[in-house]
């Protein structure tokens, strides 16, 4: 039986990290899963190899396509980085939290003005916070950070906000803080997504595909246990299954 073109609503929610070396193996994942899932994301290890042609291959294969490039930089450097890709075709871009919110604001003011500029629908600007591999004692004892994780993924996704972005990227663990804090509309992105008993690899604040959407994810970024997986479509489907249906949507 042929894949379903639209995916089955619980699995709108699920944006497939394609961290891949080879653009025919990103196409094929993603032209293999568009039935199965709400989604793609490209990230540096694509990025980095075959450059924005490739966003607008994948973006081209449909679902929505989540451009992660973490941008962290003076406000006028991201400013002009955004406006190099918006219009490439990525419905969701990420800037990085630490850099402030001048610098979040001025990646706003960019991604609005140059959408309208160029006539396309202006992207969803989120912003990444504690990145799900680091835990309170890397805060604490690496980074010099005095205040706990929690107070600092709510602190930027605060900012976040108030720059005028769209959401915010965090581990599952801060999504109920975060919803009661934002509210409804303010996007909810996490990875840190593992199936019970799965391998962390180096994820460290993680929760399963279920348990986050309870705690109220909008998208979950899933990669390596979909991408990795001897049959990615058997192990999307199996994910997909898990998910809470009257809550996803
Ligand atoms: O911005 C991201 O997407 C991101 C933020 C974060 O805090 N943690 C995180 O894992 N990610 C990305 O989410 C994906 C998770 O992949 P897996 O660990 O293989 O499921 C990777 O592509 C990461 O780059």
């Amino acid at each position: 039986m042929p894949a379903p073109e639209v995916p089955a609503e619980a699995g709108q929610r699920i944006l497939v990290a394609l961290d891949v070396d080879e653009r025919e193996r990103a196409l094929t994942l993603a032209r293999e899963l568009r039935g199965e899932v709400g989604g793609f994301k490209i990230g540096m290890r694509l990025f980095f190899r075959h450059g924005p042609r490739m966003v607008e291959e994948l973006a081209g294969v449909g679902g929505r396509l989540f451009l992660d490039l973490k941008l962290h930089d003076i406000p006028e450097t991201v400013a002009q980085g955004v406006r190099a890709l918006v219009g490439l075709g990525a419905h969701i871009i990420n800037v990085h939290a630490a850099g402030g919110l001048v610098m979040m604001r001025a990646a706003a003011e960019a991604a609005r003005t140059e959408a309208a500029r160029a006539g396309v629908p202006a992207p969803k600007l989120v912003a990444v916070t504690v990145l799900t591999s680091l835990e309170q004692e890397n805060l604490s004892r690496e980074l010099g950070f005095g205040d706990d994780l929690e107070s600092v993924v709510l602190a930027w996704a605060g900012l976040a906000k108030a720059a005028g972005l769209d959401g915010v990227v965090s581990s599952p663990l801060e999504l109920t803080a975060l919803r009661a804090a934002l509210g409804p509309d303010f996007l909810l992105i996490t990875p840190g997504i593992r199936p019970a008993g799965a391998q962390l690899q180096d994820q460290k604040r993680v929760m399963t595909p279920a348990q986050a959407v309870r705690a109220g994810a909008d998208y979950l970024v899933i990669g390596r246990p979909i991408t990795a997986a001897p049959d990615p479509v058997a192990a999307a489907r199996a994910i997909v299954r898990e998910l809470p249906a009257s809550e996803a949507g």
